[in-house]
């Protein structure tokens, strides 16, 4: 803990007299000397700890509580900020927690043992008949730094410097001695005399260097004090130094950029100063803030936040922060739930410093400067008694979803002994139940459809910026050096850096395809199943419309010949992915397939994922992931094979590094749609089986934390909303995957409707990736179904069918994208063709139409190619 003195003294206050003025302390007698010493009694306590709340952080307050009888009384004057405490030397091993805060007060050396490491106070020091010389011994001999020495009422002061300062000692001098001095000039120049005679300076004129910085320590220029200017300094209460060309030099005078003085300190071998000051306007001559340049970072956003608040220009965005008190507040949240995802050093500087730019605002714009915000800091850092340092409120179960572990959870579960109630309007079951699983819920009718829209806002990723200010570097490299950097990021990223190679090329050895029958079982019937429903969709023949006697329209489909699949690897691998993507390939007859999946750590591939690719006939395989393996199919590398269209779900790296390559028109290449975290929204009504309803929410919310669940109920009474938050809670906590459920339930919700037509409605304006509908007569509200990816009608539908076997799709939109976009499906890798087929009676019949729209557009051109022709048959 930092307890040396910025001064070669301290100034000793009168307590209570001076802390009882309404003012506190004589700010122009103390402030600029940054240290304080007070004696502490049990009766000025109270006034002390005040004083310290309020001042600890500016000035360093250091007390003689030698009369204190408590040890609490101590205790909170360190724990409110005091600097050093003095107590009697056999207290000390009370207080030696508190390391070099606390010393020793004594009013003879000899009194003192050697063990005394953190200084001492000399207190009633009578320099007469005081052998210095001896006293120099004493303290050499005992090695005690510092010592502070305060003499008793009659000592003559001037005196009592000069034999500090010959023994190295620092002077405790009682205010008085700034204020009784009778002769004015003498009195103001005491205190420039207690610095000059402390320091030494080397150059001919004795000027001493003098380090200029603003309240947070950047240096703003060197220039030099003499003790005229100093004095000049603490009476004015302004930056004043002596200019070694033209004397006193007052700074601001001319240009008007004064500086108000905080405060003055000397370094650690007493030969050079350091002047703190409130700089306005610029300090160098130049254009340019200090003598070394701009300010930059945290001083550089401050300085442009407050000019932005006293006139910003028109659309400026911080302005808009500044007066809209509820978007601040809600990019702070944003940007601190964005910091908390963070997770490489790239990803969390970039995050912090967002965070910190809508941190400062508000700060600004309340009025307090960073160097407010540090020394709060400073305070905090001189508590001593430690707060638990637990969540609050609210974040209190986040703090355990992101830490806690399962048997922390089941423990606390069990000491939790307050039962849900029943809901009103939006409710979040955190503060009395902290440790259950259960979703927020919220009444259709109380709050309205539109709130109900709101409330089911899909959880916040990361902002497209962010993102893209990840992937874009990444994709530049993979581009540009190839194989190299494909290798290198997979060696970063899934820590595969044995690979040398960063594809797999067919055939496939059967070495790397060794699986259990039952998997292969497994795999072979779904595979089935996918291709029947995929072949299905096949046109058999050209689509083909006689428009009008003699115009023939057709529309036949062709393969994409060159398609990359993408299959996530990150939290789950997905070899069903690689099915749903690879048998409509075949089936559409791509005649080239090329996998991408991220290897795990050993730089293999899950078997099962190579069975699959070898079943679909894929050319090969790309050990990669992320944006990296995006780059590569879309870009193609030495070793990986360029493709026309890349399909397949992924995080937010992958799905921003598709929608970037897909923009890039020299790419050449196209993607399916944005499929990102999964999501369910289950329709249940009092027919619904709860551990049905609970097993399907949760197969959804294992996937990630970044996924979300919805369960609509139709009119259900508390007992049976009970039974399914029961059930999730039951079923969650046995789940391997606990951590991640959490994480999702975390931001899911509950609606509670009163019949089917609002639940459809609030569904359809979700537009859900996966739609289960646990209700009476399922099949018939199917037709109310407007935007979902895929639906699972009735109670022996379970979503799981449709991720593995059924034969359904199970890339399907997310994110509300299900409002415009399809799923993948056999379209997905094909393209339509259109053809048209005249005959002369077709051209005779539709001649006319065309020439005269040629003519309103004024494409000449247009209109002969028809014209041309009939008059041939003329
Ligand atoms: N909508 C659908 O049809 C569907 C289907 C299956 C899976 N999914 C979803 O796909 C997602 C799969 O995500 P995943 O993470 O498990 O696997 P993933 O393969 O999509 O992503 C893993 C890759 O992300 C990259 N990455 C990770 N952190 C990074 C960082 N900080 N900077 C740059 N790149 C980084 C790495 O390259 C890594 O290989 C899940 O959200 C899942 O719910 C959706
Ligand atoms: N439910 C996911 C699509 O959102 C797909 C999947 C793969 N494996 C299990 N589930
Ligand atoms: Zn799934």
């Amino acid at each position: 803990m930092e307890t040396t003195l910025p001064l070669p003294f301290l100034v000793s206050v009168d307590v209570p007299p001076g802390l009882a003025s309404s003012e506190g302390l004589n700010r122009e007698e103390v402030s600029c000397l940054g240290c304080v010493f007070f004696d502490a009694t049990q009766k000025n306590l109270e006034k002390l700890l005040s004083h310290l709340r309020q001042h600890s952080a500016e000035f360093h307050v250091f007390l003689d509580a030698t009369a204190l009888e408590s040890r609490d009384g101590v205790v909170s004057l360190l724990d409110h900020g005091a600097r050093k405490v003095f107590v009697q030397p056999e207290r000390l091993l009370d207080f030696a927690e508190f390391g070099r805060r606390v010393a020793p007060a004594v009013t003879k050396l000899n009194k003192v043992s050697a063990h005394i490491k953190h200084g001492l106070l000399l207190k009633d020091f009578d320099q007469r008949g005081c052998d210095v010389g001896a006293l120099m011994e004493s303290i050499k001999e005992e090695k005690l730094p510092p010592v502070y020495i305060k003499p008793i009422s009659e000592t003559v002061y001037d005196h009592f410097v000069d034999i500090c300062s010959q023994i190295r000692a620092i002077p405790v001098l009682p205010s008085t001695v700034l204020t009784t001095k009778k002769d004015e000039a003498e009195k103001k120049l005491f205190v420039p005399k207690l610095f000059s005679t402390s320091w030494t300076s080397e150059r001919e004129d004795k000027l001493l260097p003098t380090v200029v910085c603003d309240e947070r320590g950047v240096s703003l220029g060197l220039v030099y004090s003499s003790e005229e200017s100093v004095a000049e300094s603490l009476r004015t209460q302004t930056g004043v130094y002596q200019s070694r060309k033209r004397g006193l030099w007052y700074k601001g005078a001319t240009s008007g950029d004064t500086q108000e003085l905080v405060r003055i300190s000397m370094d650690c071998d007493n030969d050079a100063l350091k002047f703190v000051v409130k700089q306005t306007g610029r300090f160098c001559h130049l254009d340019q803030f200090g003598c070394f340049g701009d300010l930059k970072g945290l001083s550089k956003l401050e300085q442009t936040l407050t000019s932005r608040k006293q006139s910003a220009p028109e659309g400026s965005y911080t302005k808009r922060l500044f007066s809209d008190g509820k978007l601040l507040r809600a990019k702070i949240m944003e940007e601190a739930e964005e910091l908390c995802d963070a997770q490489t050093p790239e990803e969390v500087a970039f995050e912090a410093a967002d965070l910190i730019y809508f941190a400062l605002t508000k700060a600004v714009g309340a009025g307090v400067s960073l160097s407010d915000i540090e020394k709060n800091l400073d305070a905090k850092s001189l508590k001593v008694k430690r707060r638990p340092g637990n969540a609050k409120g609210q974040w209190a179960q986040k703090e355990s979803i992101a830490d806690g572990t399962v048997e922390e959870a089941k423990e606390a579960a069990k000491e939790s002994s307050l039962p849900l109630t029943s809901a009103p309007a939006t409710e979040k079951h955190t503060a009395p139940d902290t440790q259950r699983i259960s979703m927020r819920r919220v009444g259709a009718s109380q709050v309205g459809e539109a709130e109900v829209s709101k409330t089911l806002k899909r959880p916040s990723q990361k902002s497209a910026e962010t993102i893209m200010g990840i992937v874009t570097p990444i994709i530049n490299d993979v581009r540009q050096n190839g194989d190299k950097a494909l290798l290198s990021y997979t060696h970063k990223f899934e820590k595969a850096t044995s690979l040398t190679s960063p594809v797999l090329k067919a055939p496939f050895p059967q070495s790397l395809m060794n699986l259990p029958p039952e998997t292969i079982k497994a795999i072979d019937i779904s595979y089935e199943n996918i291709r029947k429903f995929h072949a299905a969709q096949k046109e058999d023949k050209p689509l083909q419309v006689e428009t009008m006697p003699g115009i023939v329209c057709s529309r036949f489909s062709r393969p994409i010949e060159r398609v990359g699949l993408y299959v996530p690897g990150g939290t789950a691998v997905l070899p069903s992915t690689a099915l749903m993507l690879g048998v409509p390939a075949k089936v559409a007859g791509c005649q080239k397939i090329v996998l991408a999946t991220p290897p795990r750590a050993d730089g293999s591939i899950t078997p099962e994922i190579v069975y699959v690719a070898h079943k679909v006939g894929a050319e090969s395989i790309v050990l990669a992931g992320g944006a990296q393996a995006v780059a590569a199919l879309a870009y193609g590398t030495e070793s990986v094979s360029k493709v026309d269209k890349i399909l397949g779900p992924g995080n937010q790296f992958v799905t921003a590094a598709k929608m970037h390559v897909s923009n890039d028109t020299n790419a050449g290449v196209s993607i399916d749609m944005p499929a990102g975290p999964s999501e369910v929204l289950v329709i249940a009504d009092k027919d619904a089986n709860p551990a049905f309803v609970a097993s399907d929410l949760l197969s959804q919310a294992e996937h990630g934390v970044d996924s979300q669940v919805v369960c609509i109920t139709i009119d259900l009474d508390e007992q049976q909303l009970k039974a399914i938050e029961d059930e999730l809670h039951n079923q969650a906590m046995a789940l391997p995957r606990v951590d991640i459920v959490k994480g999702a339930i975390d931001h899911s919700v509950t609606v509670l409707v009163k019949d089917v037509d609002e639940a459809m409605r609030i569904s359809n304006e979700y537009a859900p990736e996966h739609l289960i509908l646990q209700i009476k007569d399922a099949e018939r509200a199917v037709d109310k179904v407007m935007n979902a990816g895929s639906v699972f009608i009735g109670q022996w539908t379970p979503e799981s069918v449709g991720d593995y076997s059924a034969g359904v799709n199970h890339s399907l939109p997310t994110y509300g994208y299900a409002k415009q976009y399809s799923g993948v499906n056999l379209g997905s890798f094909v393209k339509h063709i259109t053809s048209s087929n005249l005959t002369a009676e077709g051209l005779r019949n539709v001649g006319e139409a065309v020439m005269q729209l040629a003519k309103v557009e004024e494409l000449e051109a247009h209109r002969r190619a028809v014209s041309i022709r009939l008059k041939t048959m003329e």
